[in-house]
């Protein structure tokens, strides 16, 4: 069985009392602190506050390889999930993924530069629904995805000690 490596398993994301900010900092898709992540930096377009779109350009390398020079399914999917949670925010919402469906429509390639964007689609009580793609700067859609996202309630989140309380 693996031995955790302890040199990475202390950092801010175990603290005894982080706030939210210093846990996502360590978030694998987009947390600067993770050495392992992927870093993903979004902008966020919300000209239209009621369909905020994010938007960031990537490229992965063999760390992440599944198929011989190609970016490993899993984490496709990761990327789509991070780009859809960027949407959360921008609606003053706390969210996590309930669920979500992809199409793997081409092989997404390694040491090439790839747009990933997320646009949400619409909201129907705690239930946020959003989609995303990976593209090719060409426009060609590689994946797609559509995920539901539920509104997670913050004085629940702040009971569990994953937020600081509202005053
Ligand atoms: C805090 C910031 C985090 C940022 C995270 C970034 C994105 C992530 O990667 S999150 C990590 C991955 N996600 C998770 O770990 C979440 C694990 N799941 C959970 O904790 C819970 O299921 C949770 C909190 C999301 C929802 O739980 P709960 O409140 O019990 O909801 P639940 O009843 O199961 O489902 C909610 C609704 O979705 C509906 N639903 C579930 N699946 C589907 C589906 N496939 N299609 C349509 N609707 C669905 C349910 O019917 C329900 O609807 P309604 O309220 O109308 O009855």
């Amino acid at each position: 069985m693996p031995i955790p490596d302890t040199s990475r398993h202390t950092p801010a994301s175990m603290d005894a009392n982080p706030n939210i900010e210093k846990r996502a900092s360590h978030c694998f898709g987009c947390g600067p602190a993770n050495p392992q992540g992927l870093h993903l930096v979004f902008t966020t377009d919300t000209s239209n506050p009621d369909i905020p779109v994010a938007t960031t350009q990537f490229q992965l390398d063999r760390l992440h390889e599944g198929p011989p020079g190609y970016i490993h399914g899993g984490i496709v999917a990761t990327l789509l999930d991070e780009a859809m949670s960027k949407l959360n925010r921008p609606l003053n919402v706390l969210a996590m993924t309930r669920h979500m469906e992809i199409d793997y429509l081409h092989p997404v390639p390694l040491y090439q530069s790839l747009v990933l964007t997320s646009r949400h689609l619409s909201r129907e009580g705690r239930k946020l629904f959003h989609r995303a793609e990976i593209q090719r700067p060409d426009g060609t859609v590689l994946a797609r995805a559509k995920g539901l996202f539920i509104v997670i309630d913050a004085r629940l989140l702040a009971l569990a000690g994953l937020t600081q309380p509202e005053s």
